[in-house]
């Protein structure tokens, strides 16, 4: 039975590659036109009404200027309301028709309730709905002291998605709006440390990859997979502690600017060239040796510096 599964763990994969390589190129001609065709008549979003959750800094921040940039109208959420003004004060500089601030934590239902609700008082529609929230902590999972500190990690980054999706999608049906989730390729790369975040990142991802499904098209769902990008969740401090320093990173700007292109064209996914290789290696080609590789990078380092913070 055992060598079955295993003479099978090879084949199959084979028998993926040699249909990919007949297949494929036809596909990937079909991709090219539907990428042309999404991009010449990619939505104009001049007036209408975005929800960007975590938009105080990093990310969430430059979605709002690059939404203000093409004149829409925005609704600013998340808990320090002194960095959601000085957020909202520049979008409205940069262009942005009009915009509400509304200080909310993701992880409580009734606050993602009353976000959507005050946005809809205010604006009356709701047309994009930006789940960027998130937070991330890093420690090897035997060496988390308080599991409470880690839960909400879970709390604000899937369940705050899913909380503030469940109360926008009627509104969202009504004017065929549009989901953009900011998951990561976390989800799909087993970094040393960052277990329960990549968790949660998985979690996102599945669960909008089958809201998608469920939707059929009547809201679209863009999921977005970063990889390592400047802000204050992974500034190079964070980054050198669990040695992801060594790992190309991209800026906020330039992520944000891609993003909201992503959204306008109606893409399903967004994301990197080179996280999809150490994806393609980790979950199809030989995942012994992407896990032997991220055991000998990380968790050395990361015992080191945790030894080092008890001292
Ligand atoms: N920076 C990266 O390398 C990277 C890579 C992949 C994915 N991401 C994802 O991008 C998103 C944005 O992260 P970022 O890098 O801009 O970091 P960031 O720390 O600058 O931004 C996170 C935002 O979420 C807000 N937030 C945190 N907890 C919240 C809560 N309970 N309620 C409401 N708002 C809350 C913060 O105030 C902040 O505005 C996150 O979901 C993160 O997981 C980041």
């Amino acid at each position: 039975m055992e060598l079955i599964h295993d003479v099978m763990n090879i084949l199959v994969p084979l028998v993926v590659l040699i249909f990919l390589i007949l297949f494929y190129p036809p596909y990937l001609v079909y991709k090219l036109l539907s990428f042309i065709k999404r991009s010449i008549t990619t939505e104009d979003v001049r007036g209408k009404v975005v929800v960007i959750t975590g938009a105080s800094s990093g990310i969430g921040e430059h979605i709002a200027y690059e939404y203000a940039k093409r004149g829409a109208r925005l609704v600013l959420a998340a808990r320090r309301e002194d960095r959601l003004l000085a957020v909202a004060d520049k979008a409205l500089k940069l262009g942005c028709l009009d915009v509400k601030v509304i200080r909310a934590d993701v992880a409580k239902v009734e606050d993602c309730k009353r976000l959507i609700e005050e946005a809809l008082n205010y604006f009356g529609r709701l047309d994009h709905l930006v789940n960027n929230a998130g937070i991330e902590r890093h420690s090897l999972f035997e060496e988390i002291n308080q599991i409470a500190d880690f839960i909400p990690i879970m709390d604000i980054n899937f369940w705050g998605s899913a909380y503030c999706t469940h109360f926008a999608v009627p509104h969202l049906k009504k004017t065929k709006g549009k989901i953009v989730v900011i998951a990561s390729t976390a989800s799909w790369s087993p970094t040393p440390g960052l277990n329960i975040y990549n968790a949660s990142k998985a979690a996102q991802t599945s669960f909008f990859e089958t809201l998608r499904t469920e939707f059929g098209g009547a809201i679209g769902v863009t999921i977005v997979l970063p990889g390592v990008i400047e802000s204050e969740m992974a500034n190079s401090q964070t980054l050198a502690e669990i040695g992801l320093d060594i790992l190309p990173s991209e800026s906020t700007g330039r992520c944000a600017k891609a993003i909201v292109n992503s959204a306008c064209r109606g893409d399903m996914f967004l994301t990197e060239p080179f996280w999809v290789g150490v994806g393609y290696l980790q979950k199809v080609l030989c995942s012994e040796f992407t896990e032997w590789q991220y055991h000998k990078h990380f968790v050395k380092k990361l015992q080191k510096h945790h030894a080092g913070k008890k001292n």
